[in-house]
């Protein structure tokens, strides 16, 4: 079920070849351009035709209603409005130590530089509904949203042939503190929060992992509105020797593979051994897995099991691939820690399965995926924040500053530059300032 590959072959197939993942298909970015268009001309007109052609029913109204909202507690079970309550708590706990104060750096007497930080006053933050239904995504994405301060946080999810969204998510919206939940998903969610409608207000920057429809609508609209990522199908790589547990390997891999038949699941071990036994725990788990079709689908095309020289050499191919999830699955785990180059969340040791993250440990569950790794980060609070500087110069640290700046803005020719520096300097010796 998961195929064996070498180091190089796994580099050729992945990295380079072709299997390597594609951030936006162009087919799907012409179909969304299109509806993208439609809405923004449109507006409601459009919107409703299209969350009847892509999600079958068009909802009397889009927002949940506050007594909607209200009725969604009494069908959910209590144990589980105590584990999102639990998961929640956790989440605002490691968010919150996020948060950065304004502040101002003193170089002098008479010379101030700061940063003001003000949180974003609207966001959309998309929860996908499709195939599964994320309450946990719900948390992960409004909390550090709210923890900013954003003044309207606006969830958007496809309803998908029903009226409703499914109370959980309702619930979910109300721990988090989601301000509106509209029941649209899709392309069509994207277009309307990013111009608005007659009914639907644009937001000002829109967050949350959706399918390929939905990564392709956001990289539309980024420019007119801000977004988080381009979030491409769950990955996960898992670093294991002879120390690991095969059906805690098998596991963790299923639990990815699940997600998506696109989702992405490696193994690197020194220990071909494990490999061996990872594979036969495998077949056993996904056997009883109601979405085995999905999970065997995605390890037999997206998965890979790599037998390496060394626990180094693992990190090297980890690090090149950059995925969403790391799990470490090796004794005193802490001690790789500096290994990790990129990656967008690690799991350290035997009992940290990446679904603990998924939930309930407190960091943040929409992560970078396809590589790019190398170069961003998970969701958390600075999504939400802008950061304005300011600066502040008395006459005399100008009179210090100002051959400095007139010497620069003249070898870039803008005379005009120099001239506002200039004209102070002239006032200040006529008037004797
Ligand atoms: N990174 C994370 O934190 C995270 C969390 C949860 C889910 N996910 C991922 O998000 C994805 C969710 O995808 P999903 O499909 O279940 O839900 P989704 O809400 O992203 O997409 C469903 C919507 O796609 C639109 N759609 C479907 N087919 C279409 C078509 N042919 N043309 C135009 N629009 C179409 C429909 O409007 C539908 O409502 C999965 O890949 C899952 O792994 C990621
Ligand atoms: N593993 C997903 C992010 O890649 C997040 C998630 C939500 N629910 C379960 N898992
Ligand atoms: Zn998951």
């Amino acid at each position: 079920m998961i195929r064996s590959f070498s180091s190089r072959e796994f580099i050729n197939t992945f990295l380079n070849g072709t299997k390597k993942g594609k951030a936006l298909d162009e087919s799907i970015v012409k179909a969304a351009n299109e509806v993208i268009d439609s809405i923004r001309v449109r507006g409601e007109e459009a919107l409703k035709e299209y969350v009847e052609k892509f999600d079958g029913v068009v909802p009397e109204e889009w927002e949940v209603t506050s007594k909607e909202r209200e009725e969604a507690w009494n069908q959910v079970p209590e144990s589980l409005i105590l584990s999102l309550k639990k998961a929640a708590d956790n989440i605002k706990g490691f968010h919150s130590k996020q948060l950065q104060q304004s502040r101002m750096m003193e170089v002098s007497s008479d010379i101030m530089t700061g940063q003001l930080f003000r949180p974003l006053k609207s966001v959309g933050i998309y929860v996908p509904g499709g195939t599964a239904c994320y309450p946990s995504t719900v948390l992960m994405n409004a909390i550090p949203a709210v923890l900013a301060g954003v003044e309207e946080v606006v969830m958007v999810t496809p309803a998908r042939n029903a009226v409703q969204i499914a109370p959980i998510l309702s619930v979910a919206a109300d721990i988090a503190g989601v301000h509106k939940i509209l029941k649209i998903g899709g392309i069509q969610a994207i277009a309307a929060l990013a111009y608005g409608t007659e009914k639907i207000n644009a937001v000002h920057k829109i967050v949350g992992p959706g399918n390929a429809y939905v990564a392709a609508a956001k990289s539309i609209v980024y420019g007119d509105v801000g977004i988080d990522m381009i979030a491409g199908p769950s990955e996960v790589v898992i670093i294991a020797d002879d120390s690991a547990n095969p059906c805690f390997i098998a596991a963790d891999l299923i639990a990815q593979a699940e997600h998506d038949t696109n989702a992405r699941t490696f193994l690197f071990s020194i220990s071909e051994n494990i490999i061996q036994e990872t594979r036969l725990e495998l077949e056993k788990q996904c056997a009883v897995l109601p979405r085995r079709e999905i999970a065997e689908k995605s390890l037999k095309l997206q998965s890979a099991a790599v037998k390496v020289a060394t626990i180094d050499e693992a990190f090297y191919l980890s690090n090149q691939l950059a995925p969403e999830h790391l799990e470490i699955q090796l004794d005193h785990p802490l001690e790789y820690l500096g290994k990790v180059q990129n990656a967008g969340s690690v799991f350290l040791g035997h009992h940290t399965p990446e679904a603990l993250g998924d939930y309930f440990a407190g960091p943040n569950h929409v992560l970078p995926t396809n590589n790019t790794a190398r170069f961003s980060s998970g969701l958390s609070v600075d999504d939400f924040v802008k950061k304005t500087t300011y600066i502040y110069y008395s006459k005399q640290a100008l009179e210090k500053a100002a051959p400095h700046v007139m010497n620069l803005a003249e070898s870039e020719q803008l005379d005009g530059h120099a001239r506002a520096v200039g004209i102070r300097m002239k006032q200040h010796t006529e008037r004797g300032m």
